[in-house]
């Protein structure tokens, strides 16, 4: 059928007819209200190891500007936290608004920010593949790190500068030397929540990590990202805007916070 996507007929509000899980018990994006948050003093600090990080390529799907990493050992994972086995970083992608007022997916106390970056692992321990964990019950986990305009971001100039090399859908480029180390914020404290994949097949099974400082980044790296497009070049160019799911009913799930 029609390729779902985050236009008028295709987007998140269409998804439950393809996609009948989009109405399921545990989604994502959630709204995080924060005095709801429970501190849970047994959530260990996340550890993230992304010293040894081999980036492969960066990549435009139609949905977002994918970077791809190297996920043939377990070099570059993340552990400890709400995680029971380490995850291993598998690839990272954005979400982001025509306009700074909104673009992320998770909000916090109705609060969107202008961009959210997601950091996509899965659990190798369990599974011999990204493939078969993507679609397992404990397969993935993902890191969600909200973005601000504000002063330029030294460690993303490296992706922006790249972004014209797969300005359409379809288009891949060789992008070696990218450590997302780069992109974490000072503070490592997190809410977590079981949830979902955003995007179709919206999968149930998702840990997700939250972490409640956002990084930022300048306008005109911000505008970077809004120069994409969601078309290939035989088509009429439809900028890459507003690729955010809005938040899902929380339908009584717990969200824990590392801090009170
Ligand atoms: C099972 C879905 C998967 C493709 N999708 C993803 O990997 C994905 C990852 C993260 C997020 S988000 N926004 O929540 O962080 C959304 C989607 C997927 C689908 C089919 C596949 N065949 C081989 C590999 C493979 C992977
Ligand atoms: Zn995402």
């Amino acid at each position: 059928g029609l390729q779902w996507g985050y236009g008028e007929d295709n987007g998140p509000s269409e998804w439950h007819i393809d996609f009948p899980i989009a109405q399921g018990s545990r989604q994502s994006p959630i709204n995080i209200v924060t005095s709801d948050a429970v501190y849970d003093p047994d959530l260990l600090p996340l550890s993230i190891c992304y010293d040894s990080c081999t980036t492969l390529s960066i990549f435009n799907d139609g949905h977002s500007v994918i970077v791809e990493f190297d996920d043939v050992d377990s070099k570059t994972v993340i552990q400890s936290g709400p995680l029971q086995v380490p995850y291993r970083l598998k690839q990272c992608h954005f979400h982001w608004g025509g306009k700074n007022t909104h673009g992320s997916e998770h909000t916090v106390n109705g609060k969107s920010y202008a961009s959210e970056l997601h950091l996509v692992h899965w659990n190798a321990v369990k599974y011999k593949t990204f493939a078969e964990a993507a679609v397992a019950p404990d397969g993935l986990a993902v890191i969600g790190i909200f973005i601000e305009t504000g002063d330029d971001h030294p460690g993303l100039h490296q992706l922006t500068d790249a972004f014209y090399m797969v300005k359409f859908k379809g288009s891949k480029a060789v992008f070696p030397g990218f450590n997302p180390k780069s992109l974490l914020p000072k503070s490592l404290h997190y809410w977590t929540y079981p949830g979902s994949l955003t995007t179709p097949p919206l999968y149930e099974n998702v840990i997700w990590i939250v972490l409640k400082e956002p990084i930022k980044i300048s306008q005109k790296q911000m505008h970077r990202f809004r120069l994409l497009l969601f078309s290939n070049e035989d088509e009429d160019r439809l900028p890459m805007i507003d690729n955010f799911r809005p938040p899902q009913p929380l339908k009584g799930r717990k969200v824990r916070a590392s801090f009170c």
